[in-house]
């Protein structure tokens, strides 16, 4: 699609949709969603709109359709692939839904809950809690995340072990499509094999085929046990053989396992406020183990003991603390979430966001090391994340004393040699942040051409006109 900068009047037209308070058209106030927290990607646009209701999006989008205006839906901005970013030197309009933020109804009968997807993904989780249910979608930016950003990217987090990704946590949605007509699936049905899944098509399409405007969550139970460990260890494959350990021993119980290294324990006690290493004792590598029941608090408790013995007595854990509060349990995880923002003081990271097959990681790892410090010796490793989802956020911050820009000169570079080992593995590059403007022409690489064909033909199914996120996931024909 070729680039047309919209006039005087078709601004005005979209104001008049919107109302001028929420139609942004200065620097100062559109900077703010022009920007990732990354800062890789850095984004052009002459208006930042904000609906307040579903119906606004429709006209918002039978005008773009009409005038071909490309839209870029956005919602926290806190997307890692820079989805969300409108193009560069481009004249793309950004749809904000953080106005369209309410909570449709709770069901704690059905289990569900409907929602905005302007919603921040912390207030679904109070509200579900309120209502003695638990959402259990958990990210570090679950304060500022919305929910129609973590359908759009299909978002994973600490908890899939046991609960899924967004796409298993969704039954039904509502989407805006390109015409601006409104689709309604906002099915409460766990059975439903009526035809192609739409709904799917949407989750993980970041905003190239339509816009969610509503999305129907699944509820669980509130556990009434919770515990955390965290132990630390001498290897990844003692990690490994830890957790197969925890899978027969904890079964369903079993809601988190988190890898981290002692590098990345000594950034978030160096820079995160509060946080401080539980052990006096230091590890090569440690593991969070998060286990809920349905039962008393006591056994949640008896099944960490009764896991923790059992990996002392093998050989597979050099040292563990149990949490002995719920305030401790939050501490814990606060350090696991601060892997990533305690890199930052630390000069550039290049990030890796992969998945293999759980029993390759320890191979993964140690290719994907030896490969790393050959190209840039002296660089700093920090990988750390979800190995229970063969998960890992293969970060590498920059040797001490380097050049910040020289260093993340090398990011394809890098990426390049990362990826090719996970390929290799079988792998995915990207397993839960999705492919936005960072990884497209990578994905153009790696998939086999009749996938990418597949994909072109369901995209110019939904929008012809391609006025939908252009240049995201895709590249633009
Ligand atoms: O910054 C990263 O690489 C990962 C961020 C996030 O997915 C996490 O698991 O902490
Ligand atoms: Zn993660």
């Amino acid at each position: 699609m070729t680039t047309i900068i919209p006039s005087p009047e078709l601004i005005t037209s979209f104001t008049e949709i919107v109302g001028p308070g929420n139609a942004l058209t200065g620097p100062s106030e559109t900077a703010p969603y022009l920007v990732e927290s990354r800062g890789l990607y850095r984004g052009t646009t002459p208006l930042v709109l904000r609906p307040g209701a579903v119906a606004e999006v429709s006209r918002i989008l039978q005008l773009a359709s009409r005038t071909r205006t490309a839209i870029v839906p956005q919602g926290g901005n806190t997307g890692h692939v820079a989805g969300q970013i409108p193009r560069e030197g481009k004249a793309d309009v950004v749809l904000s839904l953080e106005r369209l933020n309410r909570i449709r109804d709770i069901d704690p009968v059905g289990n569900v809950i409907v929602a905005d997807a302007g919603c921040i993904l912390a207030d679904i989780q109070k509200a579900a809690d309120d209502n003695g249910r638990l959402f259990p979608l958990s990210l570090g930016s679950e304060g500022s995340a919305r929910i129609g950003g973590n359908l759009s990217t299909n978002a994973g987090g600490t908890a899939v072990l046991a609960y899924g990704n967004m796409r298993q946590l969704c039954l039904g949605l509502e989407v805006v499509l390109p015409t601006g007509e409104i689709w309604d699936g906002l099915r409460r049905l766990k059975k439903d094999n009526t035809g192609y899944d739409l709904r799917d098509l949407f989750i993980g399409a970041e905003g190239t085929l339509g816009v969610i405007t509503g999305a129907v969550l699944k509820l669980f139970p509130k556990p009434l046990g919770h515990q955390v460990a965290f132990a630390g260890l001498k290897s990844v494959e003692d990690a490994l053989a830890l957790f197969e350990r925890a899978s027969s021993l904890c079964g369903p119980a079993l809601t988190g396992f988190e890898l981290m290294p002692r590098l990345g324990i000594e950034f978030t006690t160096r820079h995160i406020p509060g946080v401080h290493d539980p052990m006096e004792t230091s590890h090569p590598w440690y593991v969070l183990i998060d286990v809920s029941t349905s039962e008393s608090a006591e056994s949640a408790e008896r099944i960490i003991q009764n896991l923790l013995e059992a990996a002392a007595d093998d050989g597979l854990i050099e040292n563990a603390v149990i949490a002995t509060s719920e305030a401790k349990c939050k501490a814990l995880w606060h350090m696991r979430e601060s892997m990533s923002p305690a890199q930052k003081p630390e000069g550039g990271s290049i990030k890796h966001d992969v998945s293999v097959p759980v029993s390759s990681i320890p191979a993964f790892m140690a290719e994907a090391d030896a490969a790393v410090m050959t190209a840039i010796p002296g660089a700093r490793i920090c990988a750390f994340g979800h190995v229970g989802d063969g998960n890992i956020h293969y970060n590498i911050s920059q040797p001490v004393g380097a050049d910040k820009q020289a260093f993340l000169g090398r990011w394809r570079e890098i990426n390049a040699i990362v990826h090719a080992i996970v390929l290799k593995h079988n792998g995915s590059i990207s397993a839960e942040h999705g492919i936005g403007q960072l990884k497209r022409d990578e994905l153009a690489k790696i998939r086999p051409a009749i996938e990418l064909e597949l994909m072109q033909r369901i995209k110019h199914a939904f929008d012809p006109a391609g006025i939908m996120n252009p240049g995201k996931v895709l590249r633009e024909d």
